[in-house]
């Protein structure tokens, strides 16, 4: 499989302090990745160092995307819920990347961003204002945001957090289909039961000072 990001040797922290040192991985097509582990351990201080939020103190990061693209759809707790804004908007948003100079979205962004709503199977929600959705329904509206990104590598933040029973497996079942059938790569950042047991063909568990990367048996 294609390598899309290699992390090698990697030293991430804040004021000269690190959270983790020397960690390897590497994402590759169609892979799952569940990255598990306490609070405070730093999963999201990874997150920000693979969307360049954060600079490594030692090590690196090789990126084999196209155009650098990866999509991230961050916890709706770290978003504005009374965002006055569309879902349709909140979709589009996510194509900023792809606008180069132009101030404007094109026709092409407007269709990608319809496509992604369609691919989740809420397209009807188009018109509605994102502040009134259910936290199941923002959490798709935000997978779509993501999916007007790229088709090529997802990180997601949390995704379960604050959803009922019946959203949660919808909204993994949801991702589930986008890695097998539409062949996304994912890396999904989880404290969730459900996603310990179940998802993703490979697990990186921050523990004890260390951090662990390696294939999941029970992946189906
Ligand atoms: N901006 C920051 N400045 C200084 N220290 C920080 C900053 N952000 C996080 N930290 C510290 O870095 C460590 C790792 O935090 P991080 O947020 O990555 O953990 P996490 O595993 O994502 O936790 P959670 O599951 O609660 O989101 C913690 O000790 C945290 O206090």
């Amino acid at each position: 499989m294609k390598s899309l990001v290699e992390v090698k040797d990697l030293a991430l922290g804040y004021e000269g302090k690190e959270v983790f040192s020397h960690l390897n991985f590497q994402i590759e097509e169609r892979d799952f990745i569940v990255v598990l582990g306490p609070n405070g351990s730093g999963k999201s201080t990874l997150v920000k160092g693979l969307l360049k939020l954060l600079k490594p103190m030692s090590g690196e990061i090789i990126y084999h995307l196209s155009q650098n693209r990866l999509g991230y759809m961050p916890q709706v707790t770290k978003v504005d819920a009374h965002f006055p804004a569309t879902v349709f908007e909140v979709v589009l948003s996510g194509a900023i990347n792809r606008l180069g100079k132009r101030a404007f979205f094109h026709r092409e962004e407007k269709a990608l961003a319809l496509e992604s709503l369609s691919l989740l199977g809420i397209e009807d929600l188009k018109n509605c204002a994102f502040s009134e959705l259910s936290g199941g329904q923002k959490q798709k509206v935000l997978l779509a945001r993501a999916l007007c990104a790229t088709r090529e590598l997802l990180i997601l933040d949390e995704p379960s957090n604050n959803l009922d029973l019946k959203s949660k497996a919808e909204f993994y079942e949801l991702i589930q289909k986008l890695n097998k059938e539409k062949h996304i790569a994912i890396m999904l950042i989880t404290h969730d039961e459900h996603g310990k047991e179940t998802l993703g063909n490979k697990e990186l568990v921050f523990e004890d000072d260390q951090v662990i990367f390696r294939r999941r048996e029970n992946h189906v």
